[in-house]
């Protein structure tokens, strides 16, 4: 009864409730309500469903190619036209030329341009592409690729409205093509290690190797390198090597700064195809980052380096640096071998020598001969040895590679070293050989003519020893059609083990000027030969030296003035170094050359007894010093105290007799100390007594200079 009339109860309240509009109000609300939110719950289910199977997504990381492709072809496509928000950056439009410009923007000047990329935005960008509806999104971390090395980071979200997965892989093999069609400037790559990709190809060239200077040359030539943007403003001629073409004034030279990158495009002349290079410039040389996987390219940049670097009209000459290892390259203009004024028939032998060699490297193997040539020039000072090698390596396209073996670090391990880090096909230039070596009057201290003393003022000024230079020569790493050329004033401080055939198989004597060079250097400096061969038209760095005046004599004027001159100056006394500077104060003046040369002949006649009676006076200084100081006699104990050497007192202690053996020589007015001369050797014992002025001197000079006819008897000159 109880649970009836509760019953009952409940459905009159119930029955009042219906009955109450306000109550069915609520509860129709409360219905509705619930189906709305199923509604919405099932749509929403519906869409995500739709995305999941309609949508394809992809997600693009900054610091990735594939980001740097698609953000390139949005860009391209002006897919950022209907943003409504915007970043400004100012960058260089040089470095970005694909830089969009503002439409009311002012015509590009020097100063940074305003570049607009779409502000980070989390609404996507909505967009139609071939017909397809994409989002673009794009997080907030992170730059836009360009300025990727100040920011890593941020990632680029597509969404592709279509069932069709392949929309997509078209989509980004188009951005793709895109990027590499459009040759756009890429993005820098500091640290190609970490580059996720592991498709750039880097190659480092080593500073003071050749392949080194090849692609450097290359790059200058193709400006690549005038983009770079950190320059060291230089006078240094060390820094020559670096000089970018084009008119730079001549004493400073703008050049790379030393961790200085550029970006260049290059474009293979063989296969046409263009890859981007990154050059980044240290101080022990370039390191070459190709946005490429492929090798070919690499190989091909170095051969058009290599190609274009042995056409130039140039020598380059390879020195060893101050840590004795090779470093600068000092590059000249080609000097014609018909500049040359030797004796007929000299330069043909040794070119086509060399030529031969060049050649017949299967000759040498097959008959088990090291594939190596050695050439010595010998004679005194300034008679055209040097100038002889550069021209047979202009005419050969050949590199110098020069050690002196007086360099003040060469020692037997770094000569050794040197050698083994030079190419194969080159010239190896040992200059002054002789300093490997005491001096004759050491050598020979047996004969009686030359005192012990003088044996001690001369040792060798290399601390190369001659079985450290025997061995650099005969080593494995010496062979490779490596030619040698080495030079000395004394051949006969060699040992005769240096100059065997096999080590040096040509062997040339170069002579002071016969009456026919003297001849002809007159009449190539006063402009008969072929100017153009002659005269430089460059300077060292490449900028050009502008044409001399119009001469104002004639070309007879010159023949005549040549045989004049020719006849006035003693045959076999000068080399053609010293006549070159007479004639070198009379510049422009060929007959004031031969008027003055009576007067020139005297001063040098002057000159050289001013030499003999210094030599003969340090001489003797040397041999009182000795006496006093060790008169039971101390051989081998080194150098006279400069002190002594200046006509002073000697030092009032017993001096240090180690380190390094040095050689002073006096320093006086109108001195000229030229190599050290054994007493009895030269000038002091010919020199004639009385005025030079009063005789003839044409006379005068043939008597007092013996003709050097003899190998070793040649006179000793002053440089
Ligand atoms: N035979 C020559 N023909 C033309 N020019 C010469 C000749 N000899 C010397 N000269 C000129 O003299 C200068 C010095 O010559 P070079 O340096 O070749 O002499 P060198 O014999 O090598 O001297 P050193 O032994 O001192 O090194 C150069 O300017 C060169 O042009």
């Amino acid at each position: 009864q109880t649970w009836t009339r509760l019953l009952k109860t409940g459905l009159s309240v119930l029955r009042a409730l219906a009955t109450n509009p306000q109550v069915r109000e609520l509860f129709r609300f409360i219905v509705l309500g619930t189906i709305v939110e199923t509604g919405r719950k099932i749509a929403e289910k519906g869409v995500e469903f739709w995305r999941e199977f309609f949508v394809v997504k992809a997600e693009f990381e900054m610091g990735d190619f594939a980001y740097d492709w698609v953000i390139t072809y949005l860009e391209n496509e002006r897919l950022w036209n209907e943003s409504r928000s915007f970043k400004v950056v100012a960058r260089n439009p040089s470095s970005r030329p694909h830089l969009h410009q503002p439409e009311s923007g002012k015509p590009l000047d020097d100063h940074p341009s305003p570049w607009y990329e779409p502000a980070t935005t989390q609404s996507p960008a909505l967009f139609r592409w071939r017909g397809y509806w994409m989002t673009v999104s794009k997080s907030s971390s992170g730059h836009s690729h360009y300025d990727l090395e100040k920011a890593v980071g941020g990632t680029l979200m597509i969404s592709l409205w279509s069932r069709n997965r392949h929309i997509l892989d078209e989509f980004v093999s188009t951005a793709r093509e895109f990027y590499l069609g459009s040759q756009i400037l890429p993005r820098k790559q500091l640290d190609f290690k970490s580059e996720p990709s592991e498709s750039l190809l880097t190659a480092s060239f080593v500073f003071g190797d050749l392949a080194h200077d090849w692609v450097l040359e290359y790059l200058k030539s193709m400006n690549a390198l005038d983009g770079v943007m950190n320059l060291l403003v230089t006078t240094r001629q060390s820094d020559a090597l670096w000089q970018p073409s084009g008119p730079q004034d001549v004493n400073a030279r703008y050049i790379p700064a030393i961790d200085s990158m550029v970006r260049f495009l290059f474009t293979s002349p063989r296969t046409g195809k263009s890859t981007w290079l990154q050059v980044m410039i240290q101080h022990n040389g370039l390191f070459i980052t190709l946005h490429s996987s492929d090798r070919d390219i690499l190989s091909d940049l170095v051969d058009c380096a290599k190609e274009s670097y042995s056409a130039r009209e140039k020598v380059s000459v390879h020195l060893v640096t101050d840590n004795g290892a090779w470093g600068r390259t000092v590059t000249k203009s080609r000097r014609a071998l018909s500049t040359l004024l030797l004796p007929a028939g000299t330069k043909d032998l040794i070119l086509n020598d060399a030529k031969d060699f060049l050649v017949d490297k299967e000759w040498y193997s097959r008959a088990g001969i090291p594939h190596r040539r050695g050439y010595l020039l010998y004679g005194a000072p300034g008679t055209g040895k040097s100038s002889t090698i550069h021209a047979i390596a202009g005419e050969l396209g050949l590199e110098i590679y020069m050690i002196s073996l007086s360099h003040p670090r060469m020692d037997d391990y770094v000569l050794s070293q040197l050698i083994s880090h030079t190419p194969s096909r080159c010239i190896l230039l040992l200059e002054d050989i002789d300093c490997a070596f005491p001096s004759r009057a050491n050598a020979d201290e047996d004969e009686d003519d030359e005192p012990a003393a003088s044996a001690l003022m001369y040792p060798p000024k290399s601390a190369v020893t001659l079985s450290g230079l025997l061995n650099v020569l005969d080593s494995v790493s010496s062979e490779e059609g490596r030619i040698t050329f080495a030079t000395t004033n004394h051949i006969d401080n060699l040992d005769p083990a240096l100059i065997r055939p096999g080590r040096m198989d040509l062997k040339i004597k170069y002579g002071l000027a016969t009456t026919d060079q003297i001849e002809g250097v007159f009449k190539i400096f006063f402009r008969l030969g072929d100017p153009n061969e002659f005269v430089p038209v460059e300077n060292i760095d490449g900028t050009p030296i502008p044409p001399p005046p119009p001469l104002t004599y004639t070309a007879e004027d010159v023949l005549q003035h040549a045989t004049e001159f020719a006849a006035s100056v003693p045959s076999s006394t000068f080399s053609i170094a010293q006549i070159q500077g007479y004639l070198f104060t009379k510049k422009r003046n060929p007959r004031g050359a031969v008027e003055g040369v009576e007067e020139w002949l005297a001063a040098q006649q002057l000159e050289r007894k001013s030499v003999a009676q210094a030599n003969r006076k340090r001489q003797e200084d040397y041999v009182r010093w000795q006496a006093t100081y060790f008169p039971q006699g101390q051989p081998g104990l080194g150098p006279m105290p400069m002190s002594m050497a200046l006509g002073g007192q000697p030092p009032a202690s017993r001096p240090m007799m180690q380190g390094p053996p040095a050689v002073w020589y006096p320093v006086q007015d109108e001195v000229v100390i030229p190599e050290p001369v054994a007493p009895g050797v030269g000038e002091a014992a010919d020199l004639p007594k009385g005025p030079v002025e009063e005789a003839d001197s044409t006379k005068e000079i043939d008597e007092i200079v013996p003709t050097a006819t003899v190998e070793g008897e040649e006179e000793e000159t002053s440089t």
